[in-house]
């Protein structure tokens, strides 16, 4: 079998728990991640997810196992992994333009000046900001014009990974929904790995390719890997109407509400990878079979 672009092999991390010992997070957790994907993870708070995102982006070390990303260990930070966090982070002294030049010109260190701002400039118009607001500074731009900011400079430096923290957590539904198809427009026309954390079902739905489900902690398991069988281009008003919609969401709501807890705290084999889950209701729409639909839910042991 050949091995995924992004690969994380028995990643274990443990902390002080406070009182002389330690408490594991996860033990052998093991996924893969294909080069162009969309992948979230859902879990419960405390899980482990951040934990995980900060190892991939080579920000925290973990107590045991690897990641690797095509072939090379990742350790310590580099331009070749983007991070997107829900508080912005951007450099409040330069304007939103200088904010994506900035890392821009330390990417591609051989651009010229105006080729480095033809190209963030682009990058800025692909999430809808253009003229005058790419002047301003971040504090005087709105919290979804700064998270713009921060999503445009995540894919203007063409990182091999992008990973995305929760990043529209502190935004209000409405411009959190325009900035998701901002996000899935760039991603389509970039075809970049990307890996995010979510809390909302509906929005890990309508942009991710595949979702992993993590049990509670501690010691989370990353149990399923949930394919999202909805094809693309997606539009958020219209995904509801598909067929699998409801039954995928239906299946990571019970994931949630119950599974995750039944399954805490059961200790992940070393070789365990998540279980593959496809749910196509299609395939009954499709035939010809007079008989009711009912879901076509196939776990498969990896
Ligand atoms: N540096 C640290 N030292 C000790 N414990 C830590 C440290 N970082 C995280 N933890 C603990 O590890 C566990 C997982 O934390 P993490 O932030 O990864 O969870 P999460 O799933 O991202 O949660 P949330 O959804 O609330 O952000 C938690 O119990 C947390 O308290």
């Amino acid at each position: 079998m050949t091995k995924p672009f992004l690969s994380i092999e028995h990643l274990t991390q443990r902390y002080p728990d406070g009182q002389g010992g330690a408490f594991t997070v996860f033990e052998n957790a093991s996924f893969g991640i294909d080069k162009g994907e969309f992948v979230c993870i859902l879990g419960h708070s405390g899980c482990g997810k951040s934990t995980i995102m900060n190892i991939l982006a080579g920000l925290a070390e973990p107590t045991g196992g690897v990641v690797k990303m095509d072939g090379m260990h990742v350790s310590g930070p580099s331009l070749d992994r983007g991070v997107v966090f829900q508080n912005y982070s951007l450099l409040p002294w330069l304007s939103a333009l200088k904010n994506v030049t900035f890392g821009v010109s330390a990417r591609f260190p051989s651009w010229g000046k105006a080729r480095v701002i033809e190209h963030s400039t682009a990058f800025l118009a692909k999430v809808g900001l253009t003229g005058d607001a790419i002047h301003r500074k971040p504090s005087q731009l709105s919290g979804g014009m700064r998270q713009r900011v921060s999503i445009a400079r995540a894919f203007a430096n063409e990182p091999k990974l992008l990973l995305l923290d929760e990043p529209f957590g502190a935004l209000d539904a409405l411009t959190r929904g325009t900035i998701q198809d901002e996000l899935i427009k760039v991603w389509s026309d970039t075809d970049q790995t990307v890996f995010m954390i979510t809390h909302d079902i509906d929005e890990a739905i309508l942009l991710a390719d595949r979702i992993l489900l993590m049990t509670n902690g501690p010691m989370a398991q990353v149990a399923e890997s949930v394919e999202i069988t909805i094809p693309r281009p997606r539009v958020r008003n219209d995904i509801v109407e598909h067929p699998n919609y409801y039954a995928i969401r239906n299946h990571l709501v019970h994931f949630l509400a119950q599974r995750s807890a039944e399954l805490s705290g059961q200790a992940q084999t070393p070789d365990q990878q998540p279980k593959p889950v496809r749910i196509d209701m299609t395939e009954d729409a499709d035939s010809e079979d007079p008989e009711p639909a009912t879901p076509i839910l196939r776990a498969v042991e990896g």
